[in-house]
């Protein structure tokens, strides 16, 4: 089936206006046409009138000149001359029309006439023709219209008078007045271009008017024929009715030209409005159409454009899993789009109404949403927003971001509506919280890390500037972790951490906060501890004791029993408290001094804490210069046998500083070992060592003494410490079987396979080995047997205490055994007294070394004492 192509509107219009102006073209024409024939009939009727009037006065006249020359011709035949003179001339009178009234004879002569005629003789030779034609009495003959005087014609009537018998027959003529007939004729005219007429039948005009044509002449488009480019109307006087000798024609008429006039004038009229209404209709239609058209045109862009811009609002949206929500106010009756629904759990596809909006949201989020909602209510802020808690439908929370704006008004400026957006941030809720955990807690502890400890102590102290209450700093150090951490292995290490970030939150206060800096190294802060006084310090005293003795506690780590020792330092602030640097300088300060102090103790900060610190410092500083300013030199103390034979020596540093005299190693070689100098110094000592071997070596007395020295984990840790000890060896000259490195145990925890390794090659080389301070540390029996060691050295705390502790002495006793059974010779150091000496012999211990025997020494000093082997005259 075919369907037919609907009339577009635009042509739609195109056949109304086409039909419009076909249509009033059509009735414009019926009204022309109408015109035209209404005035064609009028004016018809007009000219028949008129006609009539003038046939009507001409007949009259006829008729009144008829009965004159009757009553002339009655009077002449009654043969009485003096009554037919006075009948002519009183006929003259009443009839305006007649000019003058005569009877004539055949020939012409004038018998009788009235005033007007003065002639006694008529020269108008076609009249006296014509008399002689006149054969009836009752007839009256009309002669031809001549030109009696020029521009006016006349014309006369005659009727046949019979004489008496044998008498002349003569005629009675009426001439007839022109003016007045032109008169007549003139009245009828009622419009310029009209022409009235009399005319005899056979085309002579009698009279016309305008006077354009001479009587008799023939009339040129005016005759009986109507002429096409004018009305006539004619009307003929019946001869045989009137009794004339030939018919008069009476004739009017107009141009149709000037007839035409109105109704072309109308038509004109009607074409210019139709014309003026096609051109301006037609146009406006166009212009109209044309404008409808690039506003549909906009109309359609502006819809495609509404309809990209929802589609990519809508995607928009989606994309960011944005709800819509719309709230009416004061009602507060809530919209929300299916997807801000689905937030909630909400899932039929379907937008929800919220009568009581607030009953969804957390408690605890309750006062902030309707706070942020008044404040741009109010006009305070210029959107709504807020991240709070809603109900789900499964009873779970769910994190939110509302935003929102006033988008009407009432017109006292109220707002009546808020339009606004809601989307879920649980996610990001949840991320942030693992950034906040990430970024400010400790990972493996949970406790707060470094920034946010800095963050509460900036804040602590700030507090304690408004509220003046006191509060303190603690660093917390464990004692020899790096070592458990080693031995044990860092899960281990790990676990043991964790125990210690639980037991000092077990110790302290929850508006306390126990930081973990990093490695083993844990902060508490203690805030509003009171007034700034010494009570206060006491306070913290006690808390920190407290740390250190729940800290020293064993802990159980996998089944493994262990041991650990906190060093705690403890440091004050208040109101006068300036810098927080200056205030983690101090605690840490004072926790340096706690492990100085011997571990496992508590140190509260004190200015001269300060000062020694300052002077450590400085100290540092001189030591860099002091090798090459020739501050340092070796001494050398005697290692005995039990016949108190000399057998070697230890290598020990000393420092003759210029303005403070000598510097103990004790002090100075931390200072070294701390800033890396120990390096340098190892070098030095070492060269000056394997020179004296050298030296010592070259003599007999001296050629069997072994010289210890003294081996930092960090010359250790050097990867190309073997080239060194060789490159020395080389230099020196020295015999390497008379070298020997004391080790202590804390090295031997880190990189064990490499010192192992090391050892090994030196071993190879004859160096000997030495494990220095036994006893002290946490070694491991397994790594003794695999040190490719010559002997222990046991640690001067045990001899010391060996004869007035049991258990010292016990251990004395044990390492000797302990070595001996693993090949190892046994040192004693510190032995100071005969006793020790005697139960250290007693012990089995293969040397000894102390200041019973000698103390350390110059070189020559040794040479002086191998000469005399007198130890005893060292003292
Ligand atoms: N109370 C007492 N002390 C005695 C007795 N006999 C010896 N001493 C002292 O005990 C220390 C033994 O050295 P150390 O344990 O290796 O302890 C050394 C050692 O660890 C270190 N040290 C010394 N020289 C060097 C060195 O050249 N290199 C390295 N790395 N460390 C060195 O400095 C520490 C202290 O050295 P010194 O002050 O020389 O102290 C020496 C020595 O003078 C005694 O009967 N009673």
């Amino acid at each position: 089936m075919k369907f037919q192509k609907p009339v577009s509107r635009e042509s739609a219009e195109w056949l109304a206006f086409a039909a419009v102006v076909l249509l009033g073209c059509a009735l414009s024409v019926f009204a022309v046409l109408s015109e035209r024939n209404f005035i064609l009939k009028n004016e018809h009727n007009r000219l028949e009138a008129q006609a009539r009037i003038v046939d009507e006065n001409l007949r009259r006249q006829l008729a009144g000149v008829r009965s004159a020359l009757d009553s002339i011709r009655k009077a002449h035949l009654e043969n009485s001359p003096g009554a037919t003179g006075l009948s002519i001339q009183a006929l003259r009178n009443a009839m305006p029309g007649v000019r003058a009234l005569a009877l004539l004879d055949k020939n012409g002569h004038i018998l009788q006439s009235s005033d007007e005629m003065q002639d006694s003789h008529l020269d108008d030779a076609d009249f006296l023709r014509s008399i002689s034609k006149m054969r009836d009495a009752g007839t009256v003959y009309v002669s031809r219209p001549y030109e009696n005087t020029p521009g006016t014609s006349n014309i006369k009537l005659s009727m046949k008078v019979e004489s008496p018998p044998g008498d002349t027959p003569g005629v009675a003529t009426a001439i007839l007045n022109p003016a007045y007939f032109d008169v007549v004729m003139q009245s009828v005219i009622y419009a310029p271009d009209m022409w009235s007429s009399i005319s005899q039948r056979d085309g002579f005009v009698v009279l016309f008017v305008p006077p354009s044509l001479r009587p008799g002449a023939a009339i040129p488009g005016l005759s009986v024929v109507p002429d096409d480019s004018r009305m006539v109307v004619q009307r003929t006087i019946d001869a045989t009715q009137a009794n004339l000798d030939k018919e008069l024609v009476v004739a009017v008429s107009r141009s149709y030209q000037e007839i035409s006039k109105p109704w072309i004038r109308l038509a004109i009229e009607l074409a210019s409005l139709w014309c003026v209404f096609v051109l301006i209709v037609g146009p406006s239609i166009w212009l109209l159409q044309v404008k409808r058209r690039s506003l549909s045109v906009l109309t359609e862009k502006r819809a495609k454009d509404a309809a990209e811009n929802a589609e990519r609002m809508e995607l928009a949206l989606a994309g960011a899993r944005l709800g819509l929500w719309d709230q009416a106010l004061p009602s507060g009756l809530l919209q929300v789009d299916e997807r801000a629904a689905s937030i909630l759990g909400h899932v039929d596809g379907q937008p929800r109404t919220i009568l009581n909006w607030r009953d969804e949201i957390h408690p605890d989020d309750l006062d902030n949403v309707v706070l942020a909602f008044d404040r741009h209510l109010s006009g305070e802020t210029p959107r709504y927003e807020a991240e709070y808690r809603l109900r789900h439908v499964n009873g779970c929370w769910v994190w939110v971001q509302a935003r929102g704006k006033i988008v009407e008004r009432d017109r006292q400026g109220r707002p009546v509506r808020i339009l606004g957006t809601r989307a879920d941030i649980s996610a990001s809720k949840r991320h942030e919280s693992e950034i906040q955990q990430l970024a400010f807690y400790d990972g493996l502890t949970g406790l707060p890390n470094r920034r946010l400890l800095m963050d509460r102590i900036s804040r602590a102290v700030n507090l304690s500037h408004r509220n003046r209450q006191a509060g303190a700093i603690m660093f917390i150090d464990l004692d020899n972790f790096k070592d458990l951490n080693d031995t044990l292995g860092h899960d281990k290490g790990d676990l043991l951490l964790a125990q210690v970030a639980a037991r000092l939150l077990e110790v302290t206060r929850k508006t306390d906060t126990v930081a973990r800096l990093g490695g083993d190294e844990f902060v508490v802060l203690l805030e509003e501890l009171g007034a700034s006084d010494s009570s206060v310090s006491e306070r913290a005293e006690q808390i920190g004791q407290n740390i250190v003795q729940r800290l020293s506690t064993p802990y159980l780590l996998s089944g493994h029993e262990v041991y650990s020792t906190p060093s705690v330092g403890v440091a004050m602030f208040g109101a006068d408290t300036e810098s927080i640097d200056d205030l983690m300088k101090q605690a840490d300060l004072a926790m340096y001094e706690a492990k100085a102090a011997g571990r496992n103790a508590l140190r509260l900060f004190s200015p001269q804490m300060q000062t020694q610190a300052a002077a450590s410092v400085a100290l540092e500083r001189d030591l860099r210069g002091a090798i090459a300013r020739n501050e340092l030199h070796l001494h050398y103390q005697p290692i005995v046998d039990a016949d108190r034979t000399m057998t070697g020596v230890e290598a020990l540093v000393r420092w003759n500083h210029p303005r403070h005299g000598p510097v103990s190693p004790a002090e100075f070689i931390p200072l070294a070992e701390k800033s890396g100098l120990i390096l340098q110094i190892g070098q030095w000592v070492m060269e000056q060592a394997c020179e004296q071997i050298r030296l010592w070596g070259a003599r007999p007395e001296s050629r069997r003494l072994t010289v210890s020295v003294n081996i930092s984990a960090r010359q250790m840790r050097q990867p190309d410490f073997v080239g060194q000890v060789i490159s020395v060896l080389s230099s020196s000259g020295a015999n390497p079987f008379r070298l020997r490195f004391e080790l202590t145990e804390s090295m031997l925890f880190s990189d064990t396979e490499d010192v192992i390794e090391k050892m090994n090659d030196l071993k190879a080389m004859g160096v000997g080995f030495s494990l220095d301070d036994f006893g002290t540390g946490y070694s491991s029996l397994s790594y003794l047997k695999r040190l490719p060691l010559d002997q222990l050295k046991i640690d001067q705390s045990f001899i010391r205490e060996a004869l007035t502790h049991t258990s010292d002495a016990t251990i004395a006793k044990a390492i000797v055994g302990l070595a001996h059974s693993l090949g190892m010779l046994v040192v004693a150091e510190g032995v100071e007294t005969e006793a020790q000496h005697t139960f250290l012999a007693q012990s089995h211990c293969d040397s000894f070394q102390g200041y019973l025997y000698a103390p350390p020494c110059s070189a020559e000093r040794i040479t002086a004492l191998l000469n005399t082997q007198g130890l005893d005259q060292v003292h």
